[in-house]
């Protein structure tokens, strides 16, 4: 399957997802074809070149309405002959209409066991509830910002002292697992979204 990556930074799990793929042999079944930032100068740009995949800049600030900016990302992603579609690090909601168009198709990485911590500073909250165990979580995209069926999760011992930057590190390892997992198991259709958003197992 042809996989395309959409990034808004550093663009770890992007390179989680280089390293998983790059060898035909571990049978992923996933290839990523174009790597999308809407914000240009990005580490994770520079990844993707040191992957020799292609990479596109599409800078939201360019478009007069998030629309325009999403179908200018799904024209992209499809003369690319994207099949399926990655949010690393994407920071940017997308509209009901994009995700209509690769629902099913569209996976994210969230640094938390959801449903618990949605949104953004997600450690922070993690951090501020005084829970002891935290961790990461591959779900398909739905609308509703962190709400789609839940695919890979995984957990992760939060530490006495532990700050939002301490503990985005030692989550982010796992990510480096949980992310390449979700999409091996949509890549190989081994699971899919049904139209009642739940997941169906092959
Ligand atoms: N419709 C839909 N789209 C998403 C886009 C990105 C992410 C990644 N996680 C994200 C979760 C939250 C945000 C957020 O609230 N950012 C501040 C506002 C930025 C902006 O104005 O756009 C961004 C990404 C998840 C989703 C999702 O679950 N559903
Ligand atoms: N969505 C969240 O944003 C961060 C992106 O990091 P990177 O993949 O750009 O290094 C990751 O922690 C991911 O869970």
């Amino acid at each position: 399957k042809q996989v395309g990556v959409l990034i808004s930074g550093s663009g770890t799990n992007l390179q989680s997802l280089i390293d998983a793929t790059i060898d035909p042999g571990k049978g992923t079944g996933a290839e990523i074809v174009i790597v999308i930032s809407n914000k240009p100068g990005v580490q994770g740009l520079i990844r993707a070149k040191n992957a020799n995949i292609p990479t596109k800049v599409i800078p939201h600030t360019a478009y007069k309405s998030r629309l325009a900016f999403d179908m200018a990302v799904h024209s992209e992603l499809t003369a690319a002959g994207v099949e399926i579609v990655c949010l690393a690090g994407f920071m940017r909601i997308l509209t009901g209409d994009f995700v209509r168009l690769w629902r099913g198709r569209l996976i994210n990485i969230h640094p938390a066991l959801l449903p618990l911590f949605k949104g953004t500073h997600a450690h922070r909250q993690a951090l501020e509830a005084g829970v002891r165990i935290t961790g990461c979580t591959a779900h398909f995209v739905e609308e509703d910002i962190d709400a789609g069926a839940i695919l890979v999760q995984e957990s992760v011992q939060i530490e006495v002292g532990d700050t939002e930057e301490s503990l985005q590190e030692r989550v982010k390892l796992t990510e480096h697992k949980v992310f390449p997992k979700a999409l091996m198991l949509v890549a190989t259709e081994k699971v899919f979204l049904n139209e009642a958003g739940k997941l169906v197992w092959k």
